[in-house]
């Protein structure tokens, strides 16, 4: 039938579609399987029928051998046929033998072998069943058409024993071979059993239960060979494929049922033996075909109603869980996401936490890192004025850059930091590294301006009324020229620090012409083989002092802008002695010093301001044999080596704070004495070459530039002249005293030491105009020094302070009851010298160490007296420059506890007093004669 075979057909393709959704399927495997189970459904029926036969028991799973050896002797194949067809062998030759001495598998004999194989084979034949060859129980690899025919009995015997009733499902009314039980086993054909199997597959099978069963077990047979080699999991799913397969395949069988049947297609090689079992699982669908129609189609249609609800319930249930999964799903994925979202909110907060905080840390930094510079700042201006307050040399190191084709390799300098300067020193010059401290230090690289910058305070404290020393030291071709006045071939940039500073004086000069008005003159002076020699004459230089000294009669040229200074130091250094050595072509072999003066006059008060300031270029300080010179050169070398000398004696004998300070032994030192011993601001720029055969002298010129970096010179003070609001401060003073006198009077309590001796009223009054600057070198001239001792520190003062024309006098005023108090004779000594400073008689002390009073004749008398070597005496006065145009003035020294005082003039009455601006002034001493 043409729709059975599609169902057919249709049942196999479903079952191939399902083997072909398992990937991997082994259809060999399958095969297997399907033999062994039908092997075992044989071998188990040959067991239950027969029993143990010839004492030989068939397994109930046998191997293909062991169902193939089991069966070969014949022995089982004749009881079981017998049993079935009883009589269908009539003789069965039993085997002699002990069965336990024959193995299995070995050769029965011939006999045995033949006539009970072929009497089975010829009655199965007889039988219509399907058949084998003898052959086949000889040899392995065919037991599957024995199996055909074991199954194919039992098949036949399960028939029978059903009644025999209908069509044997194997072909045909099977005729009995014998007339016992009068049935006749009737082969249809002579198809192989394959063939009737395949066949009898199709619907055409009857409604026996035998046949039910058949299909039933085909069915689990091909339901357990298709879920054999299935994971748990997949099972589900497979079967579920089949079942909708089925079902399909279902309604595609009730729909042919109403249409016409199509011609089933040919069966498809690739099914083999699982479709052939597929097809018994068509029982069914041959029940409900062979009902009446009407009820068929009633069947038909509530079965598949039900099916198909069921079927819509899976569906929807299946879909229900998928979706219920797939909103879990998300519902997990929302939740990942949210938490996902508040870490990475909380990790961006915290980020943003993060780089406030660094924002915070770095601001804190850099504001302590500004701080720190602050500080730094301050500790340097700091440590400046402290020693500006203890008068400290200033030391600046600089450090020449390599010339020409000079190797770096050479370098002795280590390294340099803001005020230090560590040298690389040879073996034989000691340790390895040798550092040195400084206010400053300039490298090779510095430029002019950068070492200006730092000069510039100094330059402006000029016009504030210091004296100001700034002297070049060191080497030669060390750059001291260079950096005091630059190279040859000058340029704005190059230019040293005489032009800048005069600059600068120039400019200043100008920004405060609104309130002071300055007046500026230069000298310019070389020291050339203990000669002091004015550079700026423009005639034949003069020297006409004795000892060769003649500063004070210099020329003192003023100048109004630095273009004329330009053209004074460029006279000046075309005057400047210049000779050529081994070392430096240009090297100058004197000493060379520009002083500039300033005098300021304040426009409001009329107050005047005096400054003064040296620029001293010194010769360069070599060793002598170095410089390979000889004759006239040697000589220079000489004196600059001896001026040298006695400069770092003078600067020894500072740093030791030694009473006698040898300012005397050279010219350059008696220059620079009052820049270096008085209360001038000092810079000194110690120069070094870098070059490792210049590391001797780099060495003790940096040893020497610590000694001067040593030097407490005392705080500078300003030389300023006090105008009319001091001379209205002192009289609220002397009115303030006059009163307390008064006061003193009416409780009988004398205030004052000598009331007699009151008087005086403006004899103390500041002379007016310009002086000599108290700085300036022509004051060595006038000094007056001698030498009794070195125990005692020195002190200087100047007298007008001492007499009342500073706010603050130097010592407060002293009163001593029942002291004797007398005026002084001229040519006296006394232990303290008063002077009456006003008509108010108030009384100041001029003197309180034992003093000499005298005429200038008796002080000279006094101090030549060489009679008490146990102390120095130090007394200068003025005496007029006549080139500075300016009125006396005094300053006293102090040496130790006694003072000369003079100038002091005797009155007829022998009563001292002292001669100022042509006034007299009161002198008493304090106690009583000189012992
Ligand atoms: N800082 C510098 N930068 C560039 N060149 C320099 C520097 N210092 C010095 N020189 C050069 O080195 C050479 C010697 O310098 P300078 O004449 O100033 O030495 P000096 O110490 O004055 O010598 P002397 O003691 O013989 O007078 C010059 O050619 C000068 O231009």
């Amino acid at each position: 039938m043409a729709g059975e075979s599609a169902l057919s057909f249709s049942v196999a393709s479903v079952v191939e579609d399902v083997l072909n959704r398992s990937q991997g399927l082994d259809l060999d495997s399958r095969r297997a399987q399907e033999a062994a189970m039908r092997r075992y459904e044989g071998a188990a029926w040959l067991r239950k029928t027969v029993g143990v036969v010839g004492a030989k028991d068939l397994p109930a799973e046998p191997s293909e051998e062991e169902f193939r050896l089991g069966l070969r002797s014949g022995l089982i194949l004749c009881n079981v046929i017998n049993k079935v067809h009883p009589g269908a062998v009539p003789k069965v030759v039993e085997s002699s033998c002990d069965p336990a001495a024959v193995p299995d598998g070995a050769a029965l004999s011939a006999y045995q072998y033949f006539e009970n194989v072929r009497n089975f084979l010829v009655a199965v034949e007889q039988m219509g069943l399907p058949t084998f060859e003898a052959s086949d129980l000889e040899q392995g690899g065919k037991s599957s058409r024995i199996v055909n025919c074991i199954l194919a009995l039992k098949s036949y015997s399960e028939w029978k024993q059903t009644g025999g009733n209908g069509t044997w499902k194997f072909g045909g009314t099977v005729k009995p071979t014998t007339p016992s039980n009068g049935k006749h086993i009737v082969r249809k054909n002579s198809d192989p059993f394959t063939n009737s199997l395949s066949k009898s597959m199709s619907i055409t099978s009857p409604e026996t239960d035998n046949s039910k069963m058949h299909s039933c077990s085909s069915l689990s047979t091909l339901v357990r060979s298709v879920l054999l080699d299935k994971k748990p999991d997949e099972v589900p799913i497979l079967l579920e494929s089949l079942l909708s397969k089925l079902m399909e395949e279902f309604e595609h069988r009730i729909a042919n049922q109403v249409e016409p049947q199509k011609p089933a297609p040919k069966d498809s090689p690739n099914l083999n033996g699982n479709r052939t079992l597929l097809k018994s699982t068509s029982f069914n669908i041959k029940k409900v075909e062979d009902k009446p129609s009407a009820m068929v189609m009633e069947d038909k249609s509530s079965h598949k109603n039900s099916i198909f609800e069921e079927e819509t319930r899976r569906k929807h249930l299946k879909h229900q869980m998928a979706f219920d999964e797939q909103e879990e799903d998300i519902k997990e994925l929302k939740q990942t996401l949210s938490t996902t979202k508040a870490g990475m909110q909380f990790m961006q907060k915290k980020f943003h936490e993060e780089i406030q905080n660094l924002g915070h840390h770095v601001l804190g930094l850099a504001h302590a890192a500004s701080g720190y510079h602050r500080v730094l700042e301050e500790n340097r201006k700091l440590y400046n004025q402290v020693q500006d307050l203890k008068g400290n040399i200033r030391v600046y190191c600089r450090v020449r850059p390599f010339l020409g084709r000079q190797s770096n390799m050479t370098n002795t300098v280590d390294y340099i930091e803001e005020g230090t300067i560590a040298i690389n020193t040879p073996p034989k010059y000691g340790k390895g590294r040798r550092s040195f401290n400084f206010n400053k230090v300039f490298g090779p690289s510095s430029t002019q301006g950068e070492v200006f910058e730092d000069t510039r305070p100094l330059i402006r404290s000029v016009l504030d009324g210091y004296n100001v020393c700034i002297f070049a030291y060191g080497q030669t071709g060390s750059g001291k020229t260079h950096t005091m006045s630059g190279p040859k071939d000058l340029t704005e940039d190059s230019q040293g620090v005489n032009y800048r500073a005069l600059n600068d004086l120039f400019v200043l000069a100008e920004q405060r012409k609104g309130t002071l008005q300055y007046h500026v003159s230069v000298q310019m002076i070389e020291i050339y083989n203990e000669q002091v020699r004015d550079l700026l004459a423009t005639e034949e230089i003069r020297n006409n002092s004795q000892n060769g000294f003649n500063v004070p009669d210099a020329n003192l040229v003023h100048v109004s802008s630095t273009h004329d200074v330009i053209d004074l130091m460029n006279l000046g250094q075309r005057n400047r002695v210049v000779g050529a050595t081994a070392l430096n072509d240009r090297s100058s072999r004197s000493h060379s010093c520009l002083t500039v003066h300033i005098q300021g006059k304040d426009l409001t008060s009329g107050g005047v301001i005096r400054g003064c300031m040296h620029l001293v270029d010194l010769a360069g300080s070599e060793r002598v044999d170095k410089s390979e010179v000889t004759g006239d050169r040697l000589k220079e070398a000489q004196h600059i080596n001896k001026s040298l000398s006695a400069l770092g004696d003078v600067i020894s004998s500072l740093a030791q704070k030694n009473a006698h300070v040898p300012y005397r032994n050279s010219k350059l030192t008696q220059l620079l004495q009052d820049s270096l011993g008085g209360q001038a601001k000092t810079l000194m720029f110690v120069h070094i070459s870098p070059e490792l055969d210049a590391v001797g002298e780099t060495l003790s010129t940096l040893k020497f530039a610590e000694r001067v970096a040593s030097v407490e010179l005392g705080a500078a003070r300003v030389n300023k002249d006090s105008s009319d609001v001091k001379d209205l401060k002192e009289q609220i003073a002397n009115l303030k005293a006059a009163l307390a006198r008064k006061e003193g009077e009416h409780e009988g309590m004398p205030s004052s030491p000598n009331p007699n001796l009151q008087g005086g009223g403006d004899l103390f009054t500041e002379p007016k105009g310009p002086r000599k600057p108290t700085g300036d070198v022509g004051n060595s001239n006038s000094q007056v020094s001698k030498k009794y001792g070195s125990r005692q520190r020195r002190q200087s003062f100047d007298l007008d302070e001492l007499l009342g024309n500073s706010n603050s006098p130097p010592w407060p005023p002293v009163s001593s009851p029942g002291e004797d108090d007398r005026e002084v004779g001229s040519g006296e000594w006394v232990d303290k010298v008063m002077v009456n400073k006003q008509d108010g008689g108030r009384w100041e002390y001029l003197a309180r160490e034992e003093s000499f009073c005298g005429t200038s004749d008796e002080v000279d008398a006094a101090t030549s007296d060489s009679s008490e070597p146990d102390l120095m005496w130090q007394f200068s006065h003025s005496k007029l420059a006549t080139n500075m145009n300016a009125k006396p003035t005094r300053s006293l020294e102090l040496s130790s506890s006694r003072t000369m005082i003079s100038n002091v003039g005797a009155s007829p009455s022998r009563k001292m007093t002292t001669q100022r601006g042509g006034r007299a002034v009161e002198v008493k001493r304090k106690t009583g004669n000189r012992k």
